[in-house]
Formats: C-alpha cells, sequence, structure tokens
C-alpha cells in the first residue's frame, strides 16, 4: 500500500470509528451546552482535589463550583500549585513563596515570585510527565482548560503513586513511559474521540515504532515520510518523538478533511433528503438546519492552529459533537419519514375507512329516504284528511253561520259586569261561563240544594273582558254597514248592569274605555279610508232618547228638545246645519256629538247605580256608498241602542219623577218583551206599536237587518233574580228569526228612472190633475222599477181625493180600525197624544235620501197588525223603492185589483204599512196622523171579496 493511502485510510477509519461508535452518544445535546457542561464538570473535579489536597482551592476562598475565571485566577500566586505538587511528591519544590492574602498589594515583587512559583511548578510538572501549560493561561484571558488539565494530570499522578506507583505513569491511562515531554492529544479515558484516536494512534505508535527499528526498508516509512512532507529526508533519521507530532499532526489535517468530505456528503444528501420528505409531508415541516461546511472550515482551520496542543481536545470534542448532530439529524429525518411512512399508511387505512362509511351512509342515505318517501306519502295522506277535517269543520261552522244568517236570527252576547264595590270574597253568581256558554246559581232550592240554571249564547264575555274584546266580536257586523246592511245593536239588562259601559264607556272615557258607540264610528271611518279607491261614503249621525215616551233628540236644539237647550248650551257651539241628521267626516266629530249627546241624556241616581239612564238612547248612524266604478248606490243604517234598565222600584227605591220614569221604563221593555215573545212564537200579530221603544226598534227586530243585543247582568247575589229573568228574556230573542239581512243597493239605472219619477211627479203635482184611481198589477217584480212609492200609493187612491188628504186619513183610519179590533194590542194610553218617532228612524227620510219611499219589510207587513187586511207582494230589491232594502211589501187596494188580470206573479202593490208609509214630503205617516189625531174618513177596512183588502168607502 502506497504510504499516502495508509494515512488516508488511518484518517477515514479514524472518522469512520468516531461516527461509528459514538454517533447517537450526544443525541439531541447541544454542542456548546455540552462543552461547557464538560469544562464544568472537570474544574469542579480540580478544585476538589485541590481543596481536598491543599486545603484551600485559591489565594481566596472561592465557591463549591468555582467558575473558570475564578479557579484560574485563584492560582495565579503558584503557591497552591507547589503546594499540591509537594503533597503528591514531599520536596518536589524546596522554595515557595507563600501567598500573602489580601492585605498585601500585588507589587511588581509580588508578581516576580508568584512567577518564580508558577515555574517551579511547571518544570517539576513537565518532569513528572503532567500537561503544563503557560504561565499566562493564569492571568485574564488565559486558557483555563490547560490549568485544569494541568491540576487533573497531577491529580491523575497523586492517584498512581497512592495506589502504588506501579509501572510506567502516564496522563490519560497510557501505559507509555512519561521519559518524554511531548505534548499529547489523548485526553480523560471517558472522552469517546479520544479512545478512538487513542487506538488510532497506537496503530501509529507501533507503526513508528516498527518504522524506529526498520525505518528505511519498511514502505510505512515512506508512507509517514509522505505523511509529514519529508521524503526527501526520508533518509535523514528523525528523532522518533519530534516525527510522532508531524505524522499526528498530518493525521489530523487528514482527519479532519476526510470529516469535512463526508459531513458535506451528508449534507447534500439530507438536502435532498428533506425536500422528498417536504414534498410527501402532508405538514409544512421545520426549515432543515443551516449547512455545516462553513463551520467545518471554521473548525477544520481552527484545528490547524491548535494541532500540536495539549488542549486542542475542545476542538475534538466539538467536531465530535458536530458529527454527532449531523447524525442525529438523519437519523430524526430517517425517524421522520418512517413516521411520514406510517402515517401515510393510517392515511390509507383511514381513507379506506372513510370509503366505506361513505357507502354504508349512502346507503343509509337512500334508506331513510325512501322511508321519508313513505312518511312523506303517509303524512301527505293524513294532512289531506286533516284538511279535509278542518275544511268540513269550517264548512259546517260558515254553514250554521249562513243558517243562522238566512234565519236571520237575533245575535246575543252576554257580559258579566264586574264587582263594583270592593268586598272582600264576594260571591259571585256565575259559576261558570264560557266562551258561549253562562251557569248562573240561584238560591239554593227548600232542600238546601243549589240550583244552577245553564244559558247559550252566541258569546260571553266575563268580567275580565275589555272593551277591544268585546268590540273585536262585533266589528264585522259593524262593517257590514258599510256594505249596504242594515244594524241594530241594542244593549239590554238590568239597571246598573253596565249596557252605558258597554255602549259608551265610564264616566270617564278614554281610548281604552271607549265603548261600542266610539269604537264603531271609528272603525266605519277607517274602514271607509281603506274602500276610498273604490267607494264613496257620506257618513251621518243622529242621537234621539226616549224619555218618559217622549222622543227627544239629543243633538237638537228646537222644538221638543228646549230642554235639552237648558241641559247643555255646547251644542249650539256646534253650529250644525241640521241638527237631526249631522255629516260628520272623522272619528273627532262623532267623538264630540257623542259626547254632547250623552251629556244631553236623562241621567239620575238612584240606589241602584249613581248614574242610572233614565232614557233609551239611540244612536243612529246613516251611511250611503257609491261605487265609484258603477255607480250603484248602497245603503246602510246602524242603530245603537243603550236602554234604560228595568229595575224593581221597590229596590231601587225611587219615588216622585225618578218613579215615574222607572214606569215608563218598564213599560216599555215589557212592550218590547211582547213584541220579542211575539216574533219568537211567530205570532202573526207582533205588537211594534205598545211603545215607542219597539216603534224604534221595529226595523231592526221585524226588518231585514242584522240585528245583536247584548244582554248585561249583575253578578252580585242579590240580583239573582233579574239575572235569571234577563238571561230568559236573551235566550229568547236568540231564538227570534227574522229572515236573512237584505242588502239595500240600486244600481244607477235604478237611481235614474228614481229620479225621472221624482221629476214627474213634481210636473204632475204642479198640473194639480184629480188622480185618477189607478190600479197598477205588477206582472213583475220590475214593472215597480222606478215606481215612487207615494206614486203608487197615489195611483190607487180614489178619482177627487186629496192625495195628501186621503193618505193620511187612510193610515189613520187603517191604524184606529186595527186598534180597535185588536185587543191584544196593548196601545199606551196617550199613544195618540205622544210625539211619534222623528222620521229619520224611518226608510226615505228626505234629508238623506233623494225619493221618497213608501215601503215596509216583509216580516213586519207579515206580522203586523195590517197583515190580514193586505195582500202582500213580494218585489226583488232591484225593485225596491224604500230605503229599507230588500223585499218591500206594498199594499194593494183588491177593489181596484178585480179589474186587472191577476198575475200569476205575487203582486206588488203600491202602498206602504201605515206604521211606515211617509208621506211626499218625506216625513213619516206614523208622525202625521198620530200628531194631528184625524182618522181618515176615506178609507175603511173591508173584508169583502174574500181576500186581505184595503177598501175605500
Ligand atoms: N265591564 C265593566 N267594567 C267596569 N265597570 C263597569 C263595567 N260595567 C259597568 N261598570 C260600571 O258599573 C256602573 C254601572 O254601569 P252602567 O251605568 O253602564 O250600567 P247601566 O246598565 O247602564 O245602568 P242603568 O240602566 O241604570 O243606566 C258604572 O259605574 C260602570 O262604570
Amino acid at each position: 500500500m502506497a504510504p499516502e493511502n495508509l494515512i488516508s485510510m488511518l484518517a477515514a477509519s479514524m472518522v469512520d470509528d468516531a461516527f461509528h461508535q459514538h454517533g447517537a452518544r450526544f443525541k439531541d445535546i447541544d454542542m456548546a451546552e455540552r462543552k461547557a457542561e464538560e469544562a464544568a464538570s472537570r474544574r469542579n473535579e480540580a478544585a476538589s482535589w485541590l481543596r481536598k489536597t491543599v486545603g484551600v482551592v485559591a489565594d481566596k476562598e472561592l465557591p463549591e463550583q468555582p467558575s473558570g475565571e475564578d479557579f484560574r485566577l485563584g492560582l495565579r500566586s503558584g503557591y497552591i500549585l507547589c503546594t499540591a505538587i509537594n503533597r503528591v511528591q514531599p520536596g518536589a519544590i524546596p522554595k515557595v513563596v507563600a501567598c500573602p492574602g489580601d492585605s498585601v498589594d500585588d507589587s511588581v515583587l509580588l508578581a516576580y515570585q508568584y512567577f518564580e512559583n508558577v515555574r517551579n511548578f511547571l518544570v517539576v510538572a513537565r518532569e513528572i510527565g503532567v500537561p503544563v501549560f503557560e504561565a499566562c493561561d493564569l492571568e485574564k484571558g488565559g486558557n483555563g482548560a490547560r490549568v485544569v488539565n494541568s491540576v487533573l494530570g497531577l491529580k491523575s499522578y497523586s492517584e498512581w503513586r497512592q495506589s502504588g506507583g506501579n509501572g510506567i505513569w502516564r496522563y490519560g491511562g497510557n501505559t507509555k513511559p512519561t521519559t518524554n515531554t511531548g505534548n499529547f492529544f489523548i485526553r480523560k479515558n471517558s472522552d469517546p474521540f479520544q479512545n478512538s484516536l487513542s487506538r488510532n494512534l497506537s496503530v501509529a505508535d507501533k507503526f513508528l515504532d516498527d518504522h524506529n527499528q526498520n525505518i528505511n526498508s519498511s514502505s510505512l516509512n515512506a508512507a509517514l515520510l509522505h505523511a509529514i512532507g519529508s521524503e526527501k529526508n526520508s533518509n535523514e533519521a528523525l528523532p522518533k518523538m519530534d516525527m510522532a507530532e508531524s505524522v499526528l499532526e498530518k493525521l489530523m489535517d487528514l482527519v479532519m478533511q476526510e470529516f469535512d468530505r463526508r459531513v458535506l456528503n451528508q449534507a447534500d444528501k439530507d438536502k435532498v433528503n428533506y425536500k422528498i420528505i417536504a414534498e410527501q409531508s402532508p405538514c409544512p415541516l421545520p426549515p432543515p438546519p443551516p449547512p455545516k461546511r462553513k463551520v467545518l472550515a471554521e473548525m477544520v482551520g481552527r484545528k490547524k492552529v491548535e494541532v500540536g496542543d495539549e488542549n486542542n481536545e475542545g476542538v475534538q470534542k466539538e467536531l465530535v459533537c458536530r458529527l454527532t448532530s449531523e447524525n442525529d439529524f438523519k437519523k430524526k429525518l430517517e425517524k421522520q419519514s418512517a413516521i411520514l411512512q406510517l402515517q401515510e399508511n393510517n392515511i390509507k387505512e383511514l381513507k379506506c375507512d372513510l370509503h366505506s362509511a361513505k357507502a354504508s351512509i349512502y346507503s343509509m342515505q337512500n334508506n331513510y329516504s325512501e322511508e321519508l318517501c313513505k312518511l312523506g306519502k303517509h303524512l301527505d295522506s293524513v294532512t289531506r284528511a286533516a284538511s279535509g277535517y278542518h275544511k268540513v269543520l269550517e264548512d259546517n261552522r260558515r254553514l250554521y253561520n249562513e243558517i243562522q244568517e238566512l234565519k236571520g236570527s237575533i245575535r246575543v252576547y252576554c257580559r258579566v259586569r264586574p264587582f263594583l264595590h270592593e268586598k272582600p270574597n264576594p260571591i259571585s253568581t256565575v259559576c261558570h261561563l264560557d266562551d258561549g256558554s253562562i251557569s248562573i246559581s240561584t238560591i239554593p232550592s227548600k232542600n238546601g240544594k243549589e240550583v244552577r240554571k245553564s244559558f247559550s249564547f252566541n258569546k260571553v264575555f266575563g268580567s275580565l273582558a275589555t272593551q277591544d274584546e268585546v268590540f273585536s266580536d262585533t266589528q264585522p257586523l259593524v262593517r257590514s254597514v258599510l256594505d249596504g246592511y242594515n244594524v241594530c245593536i241594542f244593549a239590554y239588562g238590568q239597571t246598573g248592569s253596565g249596557k252605558t259601559f258597554t255602549m259608551s264607556g265610564p264616566k270617564e272615557i278614554t281610548e281604552e274605555s271607549q265603548g261600542v258607540n266610539y269604537r264603531a264610528l271609528g272603525d266605519l271611518f277607517s274602514y271607509t279610508q281603506q274602500r276610498r279607491e273604490a267607494f264613496h261614503y257620506d257618513i251621518s249621525v243622529q242621537m234621539i232618547e226616549i224619555y218618559n215616551e217622549q222622543v227627544r233628540d239629543l243633538l237638537s236644539t228646537d222644538g221638543n228638545t228646549k230642554k235639552l237647550e237648558i241641559r247643555n248650551n255646547s251644542q249650539m257651539d256646534l253650529n250644525v246645519p241640521d241638527a237631526n241628521v249631522v255629516p260628520v267626516s272623522c272619528s273627532y266629530d262623532v267623538i264630540q256629538l257623542m259626547n254632547i249627546g250623552q251629556k244631553n241624556r236623562a241621567v239620575s241616581s238612584t240606589s241602584m247605580n249613581d248614574r242610572s239612564s233614565r232614557s233609551h238612547s239611540c244612536l243612529t248612524v246613516h251611511v250611503q256608498g257609491k261605487e265609484l266604478a258603477s255607480g250603484t248606490l248602497l245603503r246602510g243604517r246602524m242603530h245603537l241602542v243603550d236602554l234604560a234598565g228595568s229595575e224593581r222600584v221597590n229596590k231601587s227605591e225611587v219615588t216622585g219623577d225618578r218613579l215615574k220614569e222607572a214606569q215608563h221604563i218598564n213599560k216599555s221593555l215589557s212592550a218590547l218583551g211582547d213584541v220579542i215573545f211575539a216574533l219568537a212564537q211567530k205570532n202573526p200579530h207582533v205588537p211594534y206599536r205598545n211603545s215607542k221603544l219597539t216603534q224604534l226598534l221595529q226595523d231592526s227586530l221585524g226588518g231585514h237587518a242584522k240585528t245583536l243585543m247584548f244582554v248585561h247582568i249583575s253578578p252580585e247575589t242579590d240580583a239573582v233574580g233579574e239575572t235569571i229573568s234577563t238571561l230568559k228574556f236573551a235566550e229568547r230573542v236568540s231564538t227570534v228569526e227574522l229572515g236573512a239581512a237584505r242588502l239595500n243597493k240600486d244600481s244607477s239605472e235604478v237611481k235614474e228612472l228614481k229620479d225621472q219619477i221624482a221629476s214627474l211627479e213634481d210636473a204632475l203635482a204642479n198640473k194639480n190633475t184629480p188622480m185618477k184611481q189607478k190600479t197598477r198589477i205588477a206582472k213583475s217584480p220590475n214593472k215597480n222599477l222606478g215606481k215612487k212609492p207615494n206614486q203608487d200609493f197615489q195611483e190607487l187612491l180614489p178619482n177627487g181625493i186629496d192625495s195628501a188628504q186621503s193618505y193620511e186619513d187612510w193610515v189613520d183610519k187603517v191604524m184606529v180600525n186595527k186598534l180597535e179590533s185588536n185587543s191584544f194590542d196593548r196601545q199606551p194610553e196617550d199613544s195618540m197624544n205622544q210625539t211619534h218617532l222623528p222620521d229619520f228612524f224611518y226608510p226615505g227620510h228626505r234629508k238623506l235620501y233623494s225619493g221618497n219611499v213608501i215601503s215596509r219589510t216583509r216580516s213586519e207587513s207579515a206580522t203586523t197588525d195590517d197583515s190580514d187586511e193586505f195582500d202582500i207582494a213580494t218585489i226583488d230589491s232591484s225593485s225596491d223603492n224604500g230605503y229599507v232594502g230588500g223585499n218591500v211589501d206594498v199594499l194593494m187596494i183588491k177593489k181596484a185589483q178585480s179589474r186587472i188580470p191577476q198575475s200569476p206573479i205575487k203582486h206588488s202593490v203600491a202602498g206602504p204599512s201605515p206604521s211606515k208609509r211617509v208621506g211626499n214630503n218625506g216625513s213619516s205617516l206614523l208622525q202625521t196622523p198620530t200628531m194631528t189625531g184625524r182618522r181618515p174618513p176615506e178609507y175603511k177596512r173591508s173584508t169583502s171579496g174574500g181576500g186581505k183588502t184595503v177598501s175605500r168607502k
């Protein structure tokens, strides 16, 4: 083998050895830290040996584990070192200059003496074979490691001597004799690199030894010479140790080069590996460690400087650490790639799992969607069935309501007043109530058992019901006025039971406590606003009261309302052009008017109610709507009636005027009872005219109006008698069927015709032509189209009879005859002398509507006492000349009719019911005859001819 190859092989072998043996040992240990640790450990070892041997470590006391600087400076005087060597080898240094302590100045003299000590120590140490240092190493910035190394060498020597001094001592465990004074690379036995180096150096030593014996003949000689670059001197005999040093230096160079080359190769490989791993890694890897090339170059440079120094173990150690860390990094990378591989495998497995999970989810989804589909179908059928059921229910309700509508049943709402005076645990007679029924507990019967009576109504409101709740159930009825229906809402009940509260509100009215009257008008106005695009509405109101059987206009300032002027002058301020019918355009007007009306109403204090209404009040709202597109007219009228309360005079303890009022009230309510009774029994005769009240309500109770009664009861036990009778009465009212409500609708053509008739009528009147008796057979209802009722009626009058006169007399006659003949009617004693209801309560009131109206409703004609005298014919609403609208029964004179062929259709004849007929001037027929008290001589009732006729004398 060539010598250069041998040296290279030696270097490579050393590097291999170092990598192989100690690669894993320094895993994860930081090089600098490790170096520092080791240096500290060696220093501590040296310090502790000095402490043990000399007693002190330094010229002054040092901590247990001194720093490098402290340790080094502490030995500056050389005293401790010399003492230590004398202890190991007594008398080795005969003269040692003692350390003077802190008090002595560090003068030049002392420095010299110290130097002497140090020099003596180094000389002896060198003789013994202990590693030495430079004197300057004890100064600031000196190489402390060499000082420590020297002390530890001394320690080692001391131990060797103590153990008997067998063999040849050599620091580092080498058994080579210590006679040489050369520098050593040898380090502690524990140092890994040292082991490798030692082993390889042993090879070198052996080689050198061999070479020494046969220096000129062996090829190794050339290798060594080559290694030290002294080939030309190969024949010269070199001193063995000098040659060894040169060989070692060269060897170290080669080791470093080999090391550097390998590390650089490894760095390149790592770089490639890192790139591959980074590409495969699912998550970003930490950046690769910086290339070691520069560091190594530095190390190599440093090695060059330090080679030959016995303290270059730091560099060696550092190199080993570098190698180790590189190795660690490689292992780390391998480990990471193994982890990555593992993770890849795991991911593959997970992917498989995911696929299978997905597959099972898809199948589950399919199953579920099938199930859902089935459920959906099932649900669909159930929903259809349910909606069908609901529809059936709804239809039932609708049909029921329609039947009710068709029957025209009077709706009855019951309201229970709360207790007024707060008593602890008041006992209520109302033991149960729900939406449509109420049970009253009556006085215990003789056997002590509580008796309960139950009543059913359209709606029952408990004592906690608010005004708003009460109105909300009334609202649809109110709104139908705008559609052309006649509506009547009246409050009935015992005195103090809450009628006025429901209709108007409490004494101090707020928005919340407003009663039906205010709310109804407010609602009408807001509803007209909603419809303003399609309809134009005119709304007017009136307010009257029936007080002691007298009718008084609560908003009027003239006539029989003189008293009102005295009671309240405020209405003068209103500046209303027509006091009877007041056009209103907004809720504010209405509120003002109603407030005045309320104030004008007769109210007194009784023991039952401190603000007891002593009159029946009626607020009438007239509505005329015009459909803008077609010109069709809709007419509706609404009575809002607050009746005076019935009272037992002995209970209310009234006397004088109050008593008289109570009697009138009770009488009129009794008349109302009679009317209801007759209607409920479907009696042919209904005694409307027995009181002003029944006359007032005649349209609503007997016509085709929508009628609602609020029946009020008090909850107190002492009122149970009145409560029961009130509820019985209300129940009877609810059985009254008025027939379907009729729409008051005139098409524009009808209106035109009416206007024509009116003008013709005027022309006729102007001509003053004697009226011929004419009969007219209504072959069809349309025949009556455009006929004014008066015209019809005048057509029926005999020749030569003044129409107006005859008309009045005729009515009177009929009435008188009827009164005389029908003892069932309980006509009020003073009926003929009393003021009658103002004409605005009747259809065709001239102030509101164009054209005079002679009309009455079918029910009226069918059930009044006139019914047996007249044939009744029904005409279609389209031919209705009257305000009431719908079927209008007109009178037909049988005699006159006899000349005319009978129509197969039921005839409609001219002529109103006496109770409803109005004269040419539009005033109520009822008013005129009774006001005058005259009886019409021209007419008499005749039953000849077998039919229901009215004949002229
Ligand atoms: N639902 C109610 N909530 C609170 N207070 C009520 C209610 N109903 C009636 N009242 C009060 O009861 C008292 C009597 O009521 P109201 O004057 O309305 O009775 P009435 O039936 O009109 O009596 P009358 O027939 O004597 O005129 C009043 O003080 C009224 O405020």
